[in-house]
């Protein structure tokens, strides 16, 4: 269950670092006891030729773990029997060569089995496995002279005393932990298989027997066990199921007791519930009462992974690599020292990041050179990775809604040195592709429901009701849509758009993404290019069927990968597709949204301009087509912010040589009244309530003022003055004619 995977490495592949661990206790200990474990090399390799199943992998992956705390016992010893072994045995280097060469293959050689190089298939199996190697390697050849950073993770031969101490030091601590970890693992697997027992010989027990005390809180240990009793009888309904009683109210039963034990809202537990068997679900809920494991990104603009984990193992951080399918990512175990304030990540040298969100970046795959649009990007996790993959080459507009998030983005940037990136901020729906578009790649990581992170944020379990499932995915349409539109597809690099949430339902997911088929034919959905990490998305939900290729999008779940939930689905733009072939009958936008309007906004784009697809308007919550001529999206809150813009303004209309009152001053549409409502999108805080506020009330301001100068006096004030501008500017060209004539005659 959730709890025994707490510490567990993220992902499906074996753990990098343990051969590794095992040497350097070796090297440590220069024992020279039975090598039994001296030969894990050769067994892993033998290993390979075996074929394995999948069920294997992971046993061998805890046993290789055992190893390194009992490594005199043979590989595949029970398990139980490793666990009685808490202090690591030490070993002689023998076979040192072998094990170095295996190391380097575990720990790098990641272009075998799933990898961030190998898993694109055509674009990214050179780009990004080059980029990735470039990086390490030209950020280790530049400034690595001297350093000790190899002690982890190098195949380097002459490590210095020092070093192997602060490496050892490293090593001992994880092995602890490693041997924490596997005895509490050891502890619950008997209690499991205790409680099974049991419940074996009681058939069917009576679940639907009142347990309330009046008065009383419920006694949650009971609860528990009736959970489990419940799942166990909906296993086996035939058998163990009560007369009279239906898989229904089992099912009931069930959801009440979840909603009372885990504190979720009816309507949410149920929702959850619906993706998975009973058994699975309770896996879910369960997963979501821990914390994921602490992860780190290595900022490769500013250092590689090795340097960075050997100043942090110098600083008593327990670490290890996240997993064979990243390079730059760092599992913390154990940190003495606050993670957001060490020298190094003030310096940038990484970012905490969850491993999950490592995945929409990697699917993205942004080469160097790109134009990449990552349209919701606070507060820049995945922008600072996409600006690392491309080398600071190309540019980056990072945008977001928020200006208090787009703050901490900014920051961001900054501290990782990420100079090919421009922050905008702007509602996506409408702001893209009207004010930016053409781009080689769009990243769309959507504001969604977060059911996927409720370990982060258990506040999810009880806010999020139908109406946000209703207004969310609406919203996540039509930023899919202005991502897709933003493209260009006949990019030579690129024409790719990746669209993550992470969210676990269907709504936020496939539903989008099959929506946006329907309406932009012109895209098709391709492998993500992530391996066999995670599950194939759905392919059908609740009696809806779903698009075959829906296989390739990728799901990953807390009580799966122990990462936080996440949905990654890759999109390649084929064409630019001429309206006349949207099909806007089959929207599945809420009733309000009234495609109506839609269809008559797209036909009148048809006209417009020969049937380019990517100008098909997109709709507001109210289903009116967005007034792009307004400049509606740029709604800027701050009275200065206002004022700077209208100085700018000014100055520019005076480089032209005109007068800036004159030309301000002639009737003009005001913005804000075409501006689309963006409250759903992003939730106002307070700060900006009262900033929308102040921005409200000097815009009303100014309509007053603009309502004098249509319909008083000063009407033909701007009239007048233009004249005025005529004359200055005749006057200016005449004084102009002279000089020359002057300089001419001199
Ligand atoms: C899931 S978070 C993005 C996380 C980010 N990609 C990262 O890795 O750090 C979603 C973001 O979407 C932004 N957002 C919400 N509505 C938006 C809209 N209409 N246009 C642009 N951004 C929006 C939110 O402010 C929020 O920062």
């Amino acid at each position: 269950m959730g709890v025994g995977r707490r510490m567990k490495k993220q992902g499906p592949p074996a753990p990098l670092d343990e051969s590794k661990i095992t040497m350097l206790k070796k090297r440590k200990s220069g024992s020279a006891e039975a090598p039994p474990k001296a030969a894990s090399a050769k067994r892993r390799r033998s290993d390979a030729d075996e074929p394995v199943t999948k069920k294997d992998a992971p046993k061998k992956k805890k046993v290789n773990a055992a190893a390194n705390v009992a490594p005199t016992k043979p590989v595949k010893a029970d398990k139980k029997k490793q666990s009685t072994k808490p202090k690591p045995v030490p070993v002689p280097m023998s076979d040192d060569d072998e094990d170095m060469e295996d190391l380097d293959d575990e720990e790098f050689g990641d272009l075998d089995g799933v990898s961030e190089g190998s898993m694109d298939s055509d674009d990214r199996v050179e780009g990004l496995s080059d980029l990735e190697d470039d990086d390490d390697n030209s950020v280790i050849d530049s400034d690595d002279e001297g350093h000790t950073r190899e002690a982890m993770f190098s195949d380097d031969e002459d490590m210095s005393d020092a070093e192997e101490r602060l490496t050892a030091a490293n090593i001992e601590g994880l092995s602890r932990k490693l041997d924490l970890e596997q005895q509490a693992e050891e502890e619950e697997a008997e209690a499991e298989l205790q409680e099974a027992a049991l419940q074996t010989n009681i058939a069917g027990p009576d679940v639907f027997a009142d347990q309330s005390q009046q008065g009383l809180a419920p006694d949650l240990q009971l609860l528990r066990q009736r959970i489990t009793d419940t799942i166990r009888i909906m296993g086996d309904l035939k058998t163990l199921g009560q007369a009279g009683k239906s898989r229904a109210d089992y099912i009931d039963l069930l959801l009440n007791d979840i909603c009372t034990y885990y504190g979720y809202t009816r309507f949410l537990a149920e929702k959850l519930f619906n993706l998975f068997t009973p058994m699975e679900a309770f896996a879910f809920f369960e997963a979501n009462e821990t914390p994921r494991p602490v992860v780190i990104r290595t900022n490769t603009l500013r250092t590689n992974r090795r340097s960075l984990a050997q100043a942090l193992i110098n600083r008593g951080v327990v670490l290890e690599p996240v997993g064979k399918w990243s390079k730059v990512g760092l599992q913390v175990f154990e940190s003495p020292v606050p993670l957001g304030a060490t020298p190094e990540y003030l310096a940038g040298h990484y970012i905490l990041q969850a491993a999950s969100s490592f995945l929409p970046v990697m699917a993205l795959a942004p080469q160097p050179n790109e134009r990449v649009l990552d349209m919701a990007s606070a507060p820049g996790g995945k922008t600072t990775y996409m600006s690392a993959l491309m080398r600071n080459t190309g540019c980056v507009i990072a945008n977001d809604a928020s200006k208090p998030r787009a703050k901490g983005l900014i920051g961001n940037i900054h501290r990782l040195g990420c100079k090919n990136t421009v922050v905008t901020h702007m509602d996506a729906r409408t702001a893209f592709p009207k004010a930016l578009g053409g781009f080689d790649r769009v990243l769309l990581d959507a504001p969604c429901t977060g059911t996927g992170v409720i370990s982060k944020d258990p506040g999810v379990k009880t806010s999020k009701n139908e109406r946000d499932f209703l207004a969310i995915p609406h919203m996540q349409r039509q930023l899919l849509l202005a991502a897709i539109d933003s493209v260009d597809h006949a990019s030579k690099t690129g024409g790719y758009i990746v669209y993550s949430t992470c969210s676990v339902t269907v709504e936020e997911n496939e539903a989008v993404v099959q929506y946006v088929l329907r309406k932009r034919p012109n895209v098709k959905i391709v492998d993500t290019g992530l391996g066999d990490f995670g599950s194939p998305g759905f392919l059908s939900y609740m009696g809806k069927k779903f698009d075959a290729k829906m296989a390739l999008t990728r799901r990953y779940f807390p009580h799966r990968e122990n990462v936080d939930g996440f949905y990654v689905c890759k999109l390649k733009k084929t064409a630019v597709t001429p309206v006349s072939k949207t099909d806007d009958s089959a929207s599945s936008a809420p009733a309000k949204s009234g495609s109506k309007s839609a269809r008559s906004a797209a036909s009148a784009a048809s006209t417009d301009d020969d049937e380019v697809y990517d100008k098909t308007p997109i709709v507001d919550e109210n289903g009116d087509a967005a007034d792009f001529e307004g400049g509606a999206f740029a709604s800027f809150e701050d009275p200065e912010d206002t004022e700077r813009i209208a100085r700018a303004e000014r100055n520019r209309i005076r480089r032209k040589g005109l007068n800036p009152k004159g030309v301000l001053n002639k009737p003009k549409k005001s913005n804000s009244e075409a501006a689309p409502k963006t409250s759903e999108s992003v939730p106002p805080t307070k700060e900006e309530e009262n900033k929308t506020a102040a921005s409200k009330k000097s815009t009303n301001e100014g309509k007053g003022e603009k309502k004098t100068v249509v319909k008083g006096k000063e009407d033909k004030k701007p009239v007048t003055k233009s004249k005025e501008e005529k004359k200055t500017e005749a006057k200016e060209k005449g004084e102009k004619k002279d000089k020359k004539a002057k300089k001419a005659s001199k």
